[in-house]
């Protein structure tokens, strides 16, 4: 290509720059309007529902070249950026940063948002029901370890709501300073992490080296950069936070690990024509109890996508997910029938994808 036509070329994208940054500018400006009314009636800021619904029309308009991933990836910035327009509002995530449940939080939540670390998912929730957080993230349930028994234990314990969900594909690295895996005399890692990667870690004899669990991946990395002989199973955002060399990508064993994770905050969603809900359910220690109540569901035609069953206080209770909104005419028949049973956890909008 000439010079003459790359700077023809440049000179066109620079004024579509241009005007996209006066268009931005000016929905800022709008966004923050909304945001005034929303103090005044105490709304909350992020409506996943709203978020959805833009995008929905946008992806139906589109005639050009970008697709539905493209469209998302794009105006989700854009609206993350645009809500720290209408109130900053401050977001608590397990973890270090760098942690999985932070790197599901930015795909939400964007670069500008403030964020809180928290070192426990109980944290987590005493944060945002004493208002110091607006949202928290948690993960609920991995592909290869199952759910997170201490986030059905804060869900039942307190009063909040799920008010979106993201699943994360979750990768590891092994990121070491030694050259050869021969010089690694140890390994750092979060205990379900090592679970993840047991084949990696047998087929180059690292299942034979001193494994020493820590609290995150993030610390793991921390920890193999300032040791030598170590290394980390850790994120590769982990690694590159601590500017340790990654020896190996992708060590997972399964190809398709992923992680389920909640935004929780104090408020309910309205119906965005795609929603999920979860609930928890105790039943009667009595036959027949959970075979009458799972009835219900086929009865009213709702399509049941996950039971889970898990002891909370020596009492067994079922995390239940379904298609639909606590709103519809067929769920409000349910939990008005069985309301002495079910605690309403959330209704939010459905993910494409799942585990
Ligand atoms: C502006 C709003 O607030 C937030 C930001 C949105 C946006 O940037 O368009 C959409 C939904 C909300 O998460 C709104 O509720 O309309």
């Amino acid at each position: 290509m000439s010079e003459e036509g790359l700077k023809e070329l440049r000179n066109k994208l620079d004024s579509i720059d241009n005007e996209l940054l006066k268009l931005l500018n000016e929905r800022m400006e709008l966004v923050h309007q909304v945001g005034v009314l929303k103090a005044q009636s105490g709304g909350a800021i992020y409506r996943p529902d709203r978020e959805k619904a833009i995008i929905d029309r946008l992806d139906s308009l589109n005639k050009g070249k970008l697709n539905r991933k493209a469209i998302e990836a794009l105006f989700l910035e854009i609206f993350a950026v645009s809500r720290t327009f209408e109130l900053p509002e401050n977001v608590a995530y397990l973890g270090p940063e760098g942690s999985f449940t932070h790197q599901a939080a930015e795909t939400r939540f964007g670069a500008m948002s403030s964020y809180i670390s928290i070192g426990s998912i109980k944290g987590v929730f005493r944060e945002v029901s004493t208002k110091k957080a607006r949202f928290g993230v948690i993960p609920i349930e991995n592909s290869s370890n199952g759910i997170v028994s201490d986030t059905i234990s804060c869900l039942s314990n307190y009063n909040l709501k799920i008010i979106a969900e993201v699943i994360l594909d979750i990768h590891h690295t092994l990121a070491t300073t030694c050259d050869k895996v021969s010089d690694i005399k140890r390994i750092y890692s979060k205990d379900i992490a090592f679970d993840q990667c047991h084949n990696f870690l047998e087929n180059f004899g690292l299942d034979e080296v001193e494994h020493i669990p820590v609290e995150s991946t993030t610390k793991a990395a921390k920890f193999a950069l300032n040791e030598p002989n170590s290394a980390a199973i850790c994120s590769h955002v982990g690694a590159k936070m601590y500017n340790l060399p990654i020896l190996f990508e992708n060590i997972e064993d399964k190809d398709n690990n992923k992680t389920r994770f909640f935004i929780i905050s104090d408020f309910e969603n309205a119906s965005s024509g795609n929603d999920k809900t979860s609930i928890l359910a105790k039943l009667p220690n009595t036959p027949g109890a959970l075979v009458d109540f799972l009835t219900s569901f086929n009865k009213a035609g709702i399509n049941l996508t996950k039971i889970k069953s898990h002891i909370v206080e020596g009492i067994s209770i079922f995390f239940i997910d379904f298609d639909g909104h606590k709103d519809d005419e067929n769920v409000k028949k349910i939990f008005e029938k069985h309301k002495n049973s079910i605690k309403f956890l959330g209704s939010y909008v459905k993910e494409i994808d799942d585990i």
